[in-house]
């Protein structure tokens, strides 16, 4: 049987030089200058007291990675690594494992791990301790490689080597200088189905002494134990790293080896390098230990197979429990349940042994009950203590101390509630950085609530300033509104308005047409009668026509007057009143006759009367016999015309600057009809109290010539002069205007060339008409005639003033009131006003201006009546007496009053005179001629 490295060496010291085998009775002599500390620890927390009484194994993680793989695997594993704390995360929760150490191969390769776990034993173990590294870890976690590393980086079996023996010319793993003389003995060790092969022996007949064993043949030298040494191993020294790692290299791929589902190449087998260093007594134990498996995940079928996997599994179970026993302060430790165990008996129990286990272990999540059941074993290994007093049972033989089991059972309490302590500080110390950051929180929660208020008082002036522009928008929205509302009302009322004036025209013309139809009616019932005429009773149908004329429009409808009224309320109209001359001032009948003064046609002396306060003008129609002309006398050789004057007195507030007799002025229906209203026997009368028109009734007549009358009896001439008169009475200034400026085509005016200059209302005067009898038209028809001119005015002027009826008085005077002569024009002749002494151009003015109303002419008047003269300013009107006046050249009586046409105004000298004034409503009335006009 093979002696173990330990076993024989102390007797090989005497030759130092000599490399010999294990089994060699010349030993090196591990003799050194220096001592040392024997027992390094990795773990610079512990020190080499507390690691090698109190923790003799120590747990190193190391993770292996998968550089092959394209995409790996999300880790399970997290390190803390100030801490050595390896944490397992899973779906459910995580487990904390505390180690000695923690190394992902993915961080550090092999270099890195050897000279940060693994240098510092191999440098104790240089200088003589002794130290077990072992790989522990399922199957393909990566043991082997980290044992052996692959070719690109060595593994720990190599780096010891050269840390060991150094490179060759070159210094010692400690900076030393290696020592000539310093060799190292090397056995390899298989235990496969609890069997220990040697591995260097190449004859299965024990050591073969000096010489490196073969290689590659399939035999296998079998070792017994003895003790807790594999009996009769062989072993390989010398000084060399080199060529030991060459003999290693070949011996490692004589272990057994198979493919499994796990790993292709797992190693059935535990392997065991034992490096001693004689020199100096140290022993170094490499383990690789074969994949802790189960069956069915290793895939193994067949008894032998399964036998296999058992066998291998046994020596792990082994380990397990020794290093339990060992946690738990067990009296009897099972190193002999296994080979491998039993091997590693001293790793154990001597005190100046540490263990080193590398646990290996795969972040793969597939591999993660394998990994925890790992880091479970270690965590275990981890806590073994190994008091001052722990008893070696083997060593003591069969003592059976219960003080000694008592006192590690109550060392690994300790150190339990130690490592509890620990984990409750950290706890706490976790808990207390929980808390600051926690406060830390709170205070950003707080600046953030100081943020959040700020804006919130932000956001209610926004929100302020946002309902007052709502509420300006609502304002304007409803001022709008109301504006638009206001507008509404104000054309609603336009249109009402509108209407209102429509109607109010449209009742205008529908009384515009009765009378139109009424005056039909008026020429039906003259013709009629005018037919039924005869010599006896013509003058009695003549008055019963009037009476039924009057007696048709007694009734007139009084809204027509309404009506008119209100069109009168928009003119300066005003309303005349026609005396009868004769009648008594008091009783004067006023028939509303319109201004007839204004018009040409009509040869008027207007008289100012003095009427109590009022100053009447009164325009006084001569009765006249007309002398018909020479050839008018052969024609009509009796007939004389006796005219009978109507006296028109228009009272006229002369000293009251508030009446206005405007142009146009215009009679109303009614009023009109009054002339025809009251029946007179024998007279066609106008109106008046029948009392009154006694008194005139004999003057107040329109006589025409007799023959003059059955001319025209029937013509169309005659006719339509006749009712020319009505309109005239009735105030249709209008219709007379238009026909008046139409020349009569009359038998009359043909047969006399000459007619009366003057327009003339003649009535058959049964007084002086003698032959009256004649014609019975000519003592009842007025006839009115045209065709006067200047001349004839100035003449009938001076005729007037012969009329004994308006000689001048003490108080009168006559104004001849003409326009101002200019070049080539003598300056027209405008009318004779009778005025007071005392009257002024003011006063003259009002009645100028009633007769100039039509041409609405403005005027001055010249002081001295001369062209040359200096006009009168309107203002000292009032202050100018009209006696003032120079005396009219032209007539033997009165004065002259020469006017001047205002500038910018119309200058009616050349102009033709208006017949008639036509208010502005008249000028709007539709111009309709009389059906009866041609028909009749
Ligand atoms: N850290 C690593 N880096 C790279 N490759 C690795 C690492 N660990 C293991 N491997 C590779 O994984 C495979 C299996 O590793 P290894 O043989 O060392 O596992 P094992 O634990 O020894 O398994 P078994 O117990 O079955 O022998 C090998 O091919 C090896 O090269």
């Amino acid at each position: 049987m093979a002696p173990t490295p330990s076993s024989s060496s102390s007797s090989k010291s005497n030759h130092p030089h000599v490399l010999k085998t294990p089994q060699s009775k010349h030993r090196i002599n591990f003799s050194s200058t220096r001592t040392p500390n024997p027992n390094p620890s990795p773990n610079p927390n512990y020190t080499n007291k507390e690691t090698l009484q109190d923790h003799p194994i120590e747990v190193i993680g190391r993770i292996r990675d998968y550089p092959e793989r394209k995409e790996k695997p999300s880790s399970i594993l997290q390190a803390k690594l100030e801490n050595n704390t390896l944490r397992v995360r899973a779906d459910i929760g995580y487990r904390d494992f505390s180690l000695d150490g923690v190394s992902f191969s993915e961080e550090e390769d092999l270099d890195s791990f050897y000279k940060k776990f693994v240098e510092s034993r191999i440098n104790g173990v240089k200088l003589g301790a002794k130290c077990t590294i072992m790989m522990y870890g399922p199957t393909g976690s990566g043991k082997s490689h980290t044992m052996f590393g692959c070719s690109k980086q060595p593994g720990i079996v190599y780096r010891s080597l050269k840390g060991i023996l150094g490179e060759e010319g070159s210094e010692g793993g400690d900076g030393e200088k290696l020592q000539l003389g310093t060799f190292v003995q090397v056995t390899v060790l298989e235990i496969y189905n609890e069997e220990i092969y040697d591995l260097l022996s190449t004859n299965g007949g024990g050591g073969i002494g000096i010489g490196w064993p073969k290689s590659g043949s399939g035999y296998k030298v079998r070792l017994e134990v003895m003790g807790k040494k594999a009996k009769n191993a062989t072993f390989i020294s010398g000084n060399e790293a080199g060529k030991i790692s060459k003999e290693i290299q070949k011996v490692e791929k004589r272990r057994i080896i198979k493919s499994t589902l796990c790993n292709e190449r797992s190693s059935r087998s535990h392997c065991m390098i034992i490096l001693d260093v004689p020199t100096v007594g140290g022993r170094l134990m490499l383990v690789d230990m074969a994949g802790s498996e189960n069956i069915d995940q290793a895939g193994q079928s067949g008894f032998e197979a399964k036998m296999q996997t058992a066998k291998i599994n046994q020596g792990n179970i082994a380990l397990k429990r020794v290093v339990e026993s060992i946690a738990n302060g067990d009296s009897h430790v099972p190193f002999r349940d296994s080979k491998l165990t039993m091997l590693l008996q001293d790793s154990f129990e001597d005190d100046k042994s540490k263990i080193l286990m590398i646990l290996c272990a795969s972040p793969d999540p597939k591999e993660m009950h394998k990994t925890i059941c790992t880091l479970e074993y270690g965590a275990k290994a981890k806590c073994i203590v190994r008091g001052p007093h722990t008893p070696i049972k083997d060593k003591l033989g069969a003592e059976d101390s219960s003080v000694g089991v008592l006192g590690s059972r109550i060392a690994a309490m300790d150190q339990f509630i130690y490592k509890l302590q620990m984990e409750n500080k950290l706890r706490e110390k976790e808990r207390n950085d929980a808390h600051k950051q926690l406060m830390k929180k709170e205070e950003e929660v707080a600046v953030l609530r100081a943020l959040i208020e700020e804006k919130g008082s932000k956001a209610s002036e926004e929100e302020i300033n946002q309902k007052v522009n709502e509420r300006t928008e609502i304002l304007k929205i409803q001022l709008e509104k109301k504006l638009e509302e206001c507008q509404r009302m104000a054309e609603e009322f336009v249109e009402l308005e509108r209407r209102r004036m429509e109607e109010k025209i449209l009742q205008q013309q529908q009384e515009v047409e009765t009378l139109r139809r009424r005056l039909e009616e008026i020429e039906l019932e003259l013709c009629r009668s005018r037919d039924e005429n005869s010599d006896e009773n013509g003058p009695r149908d003549i008055d019963r026509f009037a009476r039924r004329l009057l007696g048709a429009y007694a009734d007139e409808d009084p809204g027509m007057v309404k009506s008119m009224d209100l069109d009168m309320g928009d003119q300066e109209a005003s309303v005349c009143d026609m005396r009868f001359v004769g009648a008594p001032a008091h009783q004067s009948s006023i028939i509303g006759i319109q201004s007839l003064s204004s018009y040409p046609h009509f040869s008027t002396l207007n008289q100012v009367v003095d009427h109590g306060d009022k100053v009447c003008l009164s325009t006084v129609f001569e009765e006249e016999e007309v002398e018909e002309e020479e050839e008018h006398k052969n024609k009509v050789e009796d007939e004389e015309v006796e005219k009978e004057v109507i006296e028109v007195t228009r009272i006229v507030d002369v000293s009251s600057p508030g009446i206005n007799f405007g142009a146009g002025s215009m009679i109303s229906s009614p009023l009109k009809l009054e002339a025809l209203k009251d029946g007179s026997e024998d007279r066609h009368s106008f109106s008046g109290p029948s009392n009154e028109y006694e008194n005139v009734k004999d003057r107040h007549s329109v006589s025409e010539p007799v023959n003059e009358y059955e001319n025209v009896k029937d013509s169309a001439s005659s006719r339509q002069l006749r009712i020319q008169n009505i309109f005239t009475l009735c105030g249709n200034n209008r219709e007379l205007c238009q026909q008046f400026r139409t020349p009569i085509p009359t038998k009359k005016r043909v047969e006399d060339p000459k007619p009366s200059p003057i327009l003339t209302v003649r009535e058959d005067s049964t007084k002086k008409n003698s032959n009256k009898e004649n014609s019975p038209l000519q003592k009842n028809v007025p006839v009115i005639e045209c065709g006067k001119n200047l001349s004839d005015m100035m003449a009938l002027a001076s005729k007037e003033n012969c009329n004994p009826s308006i000689k001048n008085t003490d108080s009168q005077i006559e104004v001849h009131v003409k326009w101002e002569a200019s070049k080539g024009n003598s300056g027209k002749f405008i009318t004779t006003l009778k005025v007071l002494k005392e009257a002024t151009l003011a006063d003259l003015r009002k009645l100028i201006e009633i007769d100039l109303a039509a041409d609405n002419q403005a005027f001055t008047f010249l002081v001295l009546g001369d062209p040359t003269g200096a006009p009168v300013p309107k203002e000292k009107e009032s202050t100018v007496q009209a006696i003032k006046l120079p005396v009219c050249n032209y007539q033997s009586h009165g004065y002259l009053a020469c006017l001047r046409p205002a500038k910018g105004t119309q200058d009616s000298n050349h102009l033709p005179s208006t017949p008639l004034p036509l208010t502005p409503m008249e000028n709007k009335l539709p111009v309709t001629p009389m059906p009866c006009l041609s028909s009749c």
